[in-house]
């Protein structure tokens, strides 16, 4: 479908007020992006995960998690391009400095202080602290979506409509899990500076230290889930947007006598990169010190057993990949960072940091002020 049938019907959606979602997954080929169309406004909800579709799961309470099943919807898609690098790399730069809003300022600096308090005490190990800020915006949500898409190729981007959640948008870097046949991938991210102008860069050992606790907290919780060794990569540098994170990706084989993909997700979610440790601890003090709901923010989203159709491989040597099938099921779920909920006239941003010992409460707010900027910078013309 070409791009202005794509958001012809995108359109004729949002007027039928049933549900929908439009996404690209990161460096997808050809930049594909993809939408399902549900045919009527029922709410359909998954609790076991088996069922085909897209899912979008709360913070907290996941058996709230909303899908769009698949063949209740219709599947459209097109190519969208997205921006050279220059152009981006160019505007992020140009992007004026945030508005410092000193109550917002106070209030978050004093969650942050709280935080590390109970750390000192040991009750915690590590604790993910966020906040909200609304600002006013003139743009549409389908502009939004159109610019999220123009800027950010690697990340996951979305539109997601429910009569159930309102309208959310985002540009997630954060992989929580994609299965494809056994293989599973995930990923511990954590740390950040601003990006300004090269991925070259130190991390402070409160970086690293963090990012380690994110990684092994990780491994351990998968150890009893997966066939064979688990994999990981040296942790490296990642760009998304502005900023710059620690990565350590994160790969093995999943053994389904051992663990269906629902107990999967769930030693997964909520990750130590936007809860904590321990976990139920963390997000224990999340729910009570926080006070707002963040509702689907560090939630998780994405392609739940889709079927992806793989080109046979021509290849007569390749004997092996001619034996499969044409059809393949795929889970590709993302951390919900990055995000907004839009309402009219208003967009409601999420932004939260890891929080551990040796964190800095002024730091911490700026942290959140940086973060801000990749939904700020697609909220303008
Ligand atoms: C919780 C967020 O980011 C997480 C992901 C990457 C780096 C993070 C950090 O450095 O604190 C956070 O753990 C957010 O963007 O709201």
């Amino acid at each position: 479908m070409n791009n202005e049938e794509f958001f012809i019907k995108l359109e004729e959606q949002i007027q039928s007020g049933n549900p929908f979602v439009a996404y690209r997954n990161p460096g997808s080929k050809n930049e594909l992006t993809k939408a399902l169309l549900q045919d009527s406004a029922e709410t359909y909800k998954t609790d076991d995960f088996t069922e085909n579709g897209f899912v979008f799961a709360p913070f907290e309470n996941t058996k709230n998690a909303i899908l769009i099943p698949s063949e209740n919807a219709e599947i459209i898609t097109t190519e969208y391009s997205a921006e050279s690098s220059e152009e981006v790399e160019k505007e992020n730069q140009e992007f004026p400095p945030a508005y410092t809003n000193s109550k917002a300022r106070i209030k978050h600096e004093e969650l942050v202080e709280n935080g590390i308090e109970a750390i000192k005490k040991g009750e915690l190990k590590k604790v993910v602290l966020s906040r909200k800020e609304d600002v006013q915006t003139q743009l549409k949500a389908m502009e939004i979506f159109k610019n999220l898409l123009k800027k950010y190729k690697t990340a996951f981007v979305y539109f997601w409509f429910h009569p159930q959640t309102g309208i959310w948008l985002g540009a997630t870097p954060e992989t929580l899990l994609n299965v494809e046949r056994e293989k599973f991938k995930t990923m511990a991210l954590a740390g950040t500076q601003a990006f300004e102008g090269t991925s070259s860069v130190n991390w402070e050992e409160k970086e690293i230290e963090e990012q380690q606790i994110v990684t092994d907290s990780i491994l351990e919780n998968l150890e009893n889930k997966v066939s064979g060794s688990i994999h990981k990569s040296e942790p490296y540098t990642s760009k998304a947007g502005n900023l710059l994170h620690l990565q350590t990706d994160i790969t093995g084989m999943l053994d389904p006598e051992k663990s269906s993909l629902k107990s999967l997700i769930f030693a997964l979610h909520p990750t130590p990169a936007v809860c904590g440790l321990p976990k139920k601890k963390a997000q224990q003090f999340i729910l009570e010190h926080e006070a707002y709901n963040r509702e689907f923010y560090s939630g998780f989203l994405g392609e739940l057993n889709m079927k992806k159709e793989v080109k046979r491989n021509n290849n007569r040597r390749n004997q092996e990949n001619q034996a499969y099938g044409s059809i393949l099921k795929q889970t590709s779920l993302f951390v919900n960072l990055r995000c907004m909920k839009l309402e009219a006239g208003k967009a409601r941003l999420f932004i939260g940091g890891g929080i551990t010992k040796d964190s800095s409460p002024a730091d911490e707010w700026q942290e959140t002020v940086n973060k801000s900027h990749t939904i700020k910078s697609v909220l303008v013309k």
